[in-house]
């Protein structure tokens, strides 16, 4: 038998950290090395020898946890959100030091919700008009959620390729936020609400016909078997993976030529 994978938990006294740290526990192939939470030293990563750390904490928080984990050799699978340009810049330039270790940036682990991005890219296409909605709990720290900021950019990127024009839309007065946020010309639309886990629609139309893709996590359990996947492949995908599509359909990321010799590459979308 091989070793079992030594995984660390970052975030673990919280909502999906205290789940994926059973998670782990629970995988045969898999060895929980640390569960650390905001008041623990990072340290604990190389003295107990982790392969992997699984970081869910905050988008605060989620930087200097991968520039300690990149620096060590510490392959990272991430569910914390709030990545922008300037973010995946000083990931990829401490990446591009360190070229044999691997980062997941997922912004969602559930299989539904990354098969709702693919089909969302799929359809954008073919419809003039789109719009995201995200719902999440109230205690979520950032909007729009993380997936919701993915799926825009997909389908714009699929828009573009299309050659479509940009959505019609005469509103020339408004409250402020009224249409959402403006993700890459597609408007995003974050709920609150007491009751909630993780929900998101795709809403398309065009003439005579709408079409909606919905996804709905009902518990934080959905998430699991993605931060599990990730924790397995991520050994052996050195640079920045961001989405777990590339694990799940095991699809061979395209990489700029300048980075295919192992430096820190972008699989699509990064
Ligand atoms: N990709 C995906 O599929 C999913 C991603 N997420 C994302 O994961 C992140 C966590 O979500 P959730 O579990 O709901 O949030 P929680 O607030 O429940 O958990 C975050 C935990 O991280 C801790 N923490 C904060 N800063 C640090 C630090 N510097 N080092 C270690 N731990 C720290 C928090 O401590 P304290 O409470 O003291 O602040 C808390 O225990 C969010 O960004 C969320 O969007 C969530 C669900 C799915
Ligand atoms: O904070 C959450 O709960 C979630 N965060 C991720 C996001 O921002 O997309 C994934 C999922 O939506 C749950």
């Amino acid at each position: 038998m091989t070793n079992p994978i030594r995984v660390a938990v970052l975030g673990a006294q919280g909502r999906m950290g205290s789940e994926a740290a059973q998670a782990v526990r629970d995988a045969e192939d898999m060895e929980l090395t640390a569960a650390l939470d905001r008041e623990d030293s990072l340290d604990t990563l190389t003295a107990t020898d982790t392969e992997v750390a699984v970081d869910l904490t905050h988008p605060d928080a989620v930087l200097g946890n991968l520039e300690f984990c990149v620096r060590h050799g510490v392959h990272a699978v991430v569910g914390t959100t709030g990545w922008t340009e300037e973010r995946f810049g000083k990931l990829r330039g401490w990446l591009a030091e360190k070229p044999a270790t691997g980062v997941l940036i997922a912004p969602n682990f559930g299989i539904g919700a990354v098969l709702t991005m693919r089909f969302a890219r799929e359809a954008a296409r073919f419809f003039e008009s789109v719009e995201v909605v995200e719902l999440h709990h109230p205690r979520k720290a950032d909007a729009p959620s993380g997936t919701a900021a993915r799926t825009a950019q997909l389908i714009a990127e699929a828009r573009r390729e299309a050659g479509l024009a940009a959505q019609p839309d005469a509103t020339s007065t408004q409250l402020d936020g009224a249409r959402g946020a403006d993700v890459d010309g597609v408007p995003v639309h974050a709920v609150r609400m007491r009751g909630l886990v993780a929900h998101q629609e795709v809403l398309f139309g065009d003439e005579g016909e709408t079409l909606t893709i919905r996804h709905d996590s009902m518990n934080r359990g959905s998430f699991m078997p993605g931060v599990l996947l990730g924790v397995r492949r991520i050994g052996t995908a050195p640079g920045l993976t961001v989405g777990l599509e590339h694990f799940l359909f095991n699809e061979e990321p395209s990489r700029p030529a300048a980075e295919s010799d192992g430096a820190a590459g972008t699989r699509r979308g990064g």
